[in-house]
């Protein structure tokens, strides 16, 4: 090798070797000295005055809320009678909220309920605390360890429908409402409390109904608070405090049928294509073209950077430098089902239906694709994506229901509402982090978009990851001890609102 090619490599080396030394300090000095994003406000304890206890009287309103079938099936199919009598059972049952004169209730879209609390000072923009009365049916009721309508109470749990999705919302609000008042007290700011008929099949019959009665009333909000993501307990990988997530973004939907029409006939002289088989091929072309990893372009990215200094080491080396190790992050992500959603849109098939006799080839294949859009992208985006991916003109789409992402709210040190409601959490979970994240499931503050900019969605309750299968699954379930603490985290959060919403100083406002 001649000695110019010979000391051309050699400053090559070199160089590399400089360049990878400083990428090395790089990763070790912002290791070192990454932000933490947490507070640590004053915890609630059951010794406080003002201390919701789950007591007797508190846990009996609560299972017979569970025991009430409020069921939605289909769009526009649901149980009204049942929910009147649920209507009625809520009215009997909560006597200073139904009797104040501060509190004025509306029944929307006949089985909805919104409630408006005055607050004493009228100059405050006012917030709505949101639920649903209904919940999905329950499947499989043999395999469950207590009836799921029953609200039994079997070793410090109860059990139903609903427990956590999401009755203890519902009746949380309302137990926290009915203290506050019963103790002659009167918030500051008037508060809304809007609980929806349908979230489980679209709200489209009563969360947008309470939005264009609150949109004719020219209600604007300070926030909005519906359900959401929860305090995880083990879900995050690498953190092994828990982390209340708080989801400032909710992903879009996209529910299409996929329907093939062939000749159909004898199975004794089968064509060399029948309809399910090319409808076959359409989805498993599908399943196997997953949309693209967004991961680093979404509040995924920040949930991370919220709880970096609590990672393990391996962890919080890459998390500190995503600027350099994203796309290894973006990986480990779609190994998972539950951060693969947080990081892409993502496909399910639902239902195929074909065949009516063993010996007759169906004319007619059809399929259900439900795809939740990553906040980044769009209904139309996810549309012509798949079309390119089946790219066979037999396969015929149509649209069954859609939703673009939601706008992403404030959240960090320059947003008071975030701030109030990390705070809040934390007094009620004081171990936990806390950080802002995507809602990977839908809900009814699709129709909220226009009554606030500041939109959050939050269950007040910890979960494992093998607790995520009890939603809308066998086994549905809360701990007495967590119903406690949603009852108090709503009476907090009222509480909290009665401070100014304005931007404080945190102990590590510089990083922030
Ligand atoms: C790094 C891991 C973080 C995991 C975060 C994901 C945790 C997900 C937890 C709960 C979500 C469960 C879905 C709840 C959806 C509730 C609303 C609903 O049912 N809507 C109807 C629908 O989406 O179809
Ligand atoms: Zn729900
Ligand atoms: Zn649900």
């Amino acid at each position: 090798m001649a000695r110019g090619t010979q000391r051309l490599i050699f400053v090559a080396l070199k160089v590399l070797a400089v360049a990878l030394a400083l990428v090395l300090m790089v990763v070790i000095i912002r290791t070192a000295t990454f932000p933490s994003y947490q507070t640590s406000p004053p915890e609630c304890k059951p010794t406080d005055p003002d201390f919701i206890p789950a007591d007797q009287d508190r846990l009996a309103r609560f299972t017979s809320a569970i025991r009430f079938r409020t069921v939605s099936y289909e769009r526009g199919v649901g149980t009204p009678q049942e929910l009147s009598r649920f209507i009625q059972f809520i009215r009997e049952s909560f006597p200073t909220i139904h009797g104040s004169p501060l509190v004025r209730r509306q029944v929307v879209g006949n089985y909805s309920l919104l409630y408006r609390v005055a607050g004493s000072d009228a100059s405050l923009q006012p917030y709505m605390l949101a639920s649903h009365l209904d919940v999905v049916p329950a499947t499989e009721e043999a395999n469950w360890e207590a009836p799921p309508f029953s609200g039994q109470l079997k070793d410090g749990y109860i059990y139903g429908r609903g427990t956590i999705d999401i009755k203890h919302t519902l009746m949380g609000c309302l137990e926290a409402v009915e203290f506050l008042l019963s103790r002659g007290r009167q918030p500051k700011r008037t508060l809304y409390l809007a609980f929806g008929h349908d979230e489980e099949t679209g709200g489209h019959f009563g969360a947008k109904v309470i939005a264009d009665v609150l949109t004719q009333q020219g209600e604007k909000m300070a926030f909005i608070l519906d359900e959401g993501t929860p305090v995880g307990d083990g879900l995050l990988p690498g953190v092994s405090k828990q982390v209340a997530l708080i989801s400032v973004a909710e992903k879009g939907g996209l529910q299409l049928r996929l329907e093939v029409d062939e000749e159909g006939g004898h199975a004794s002289i089968p064509r060399s294509e029948s309809a399910i088989g090319i409808l076959s091929k359409a989805i498993s072309k599908l399943e196997d073209s997953p949309h693209p990893n967004m991961f680093g372009t979404g509040p995924e990215t920040r949930m991370l950077e919220y709880v970096a200094t609590e990672m393990t080491l391996p962890y919080r080396m890459l998390t500190s430098n995503l600027w350099l190790f994203s796309p290894l992050v973006a990986w480990v992500y779609s190994r998972k089902p539950q951060t693969n959603a947080l990081a892409r849109t993502t496909t399910a098939l639902t239902r195929f239906n074909a065949g009516v006799k063993d010996n007759v080839i169906s004319p007619r294949a059809t399929a259900v694709i439900d795809h939740r859009i990553h906040p980044t992208s769009s209904v139309e985006e996810v549309m012509e994506f798949d079309l390119k991916v089946v790219n066979d003109p037999r396969v015929k789409f149509s649209v069954i229901n859609s939703r673009q992402p939601s706008p992403t709210s404030p959240y960090g040190k320059d947003s008071p509402t975030y701030m109030l409601l990390q705070e809040t959490i934390q007094q009620i979970f004081p171990d936990a982090l806390v950080a802002p994240t995507t809602m990977v499931g839908n809900t009814d503050t699709l129709y909220y978009w226009n009554l606030s900019s500041a939109i959050y969605r939050f269950n007040p309750c910890v979960m494992t990851s093998s607790d995520l299968p009890r939603f809308h699954g066998v086994n549905e379930r809360i701990s007495v001890k967590s119903y406690e603490r949603a009852m108090n985290f709503y009476y907090h959060l009222i509480v909290n609102m009665d401070e100014p919403l304005i931007l404080k100083r945190y102990r590590h406002e510089d990083d922030l």
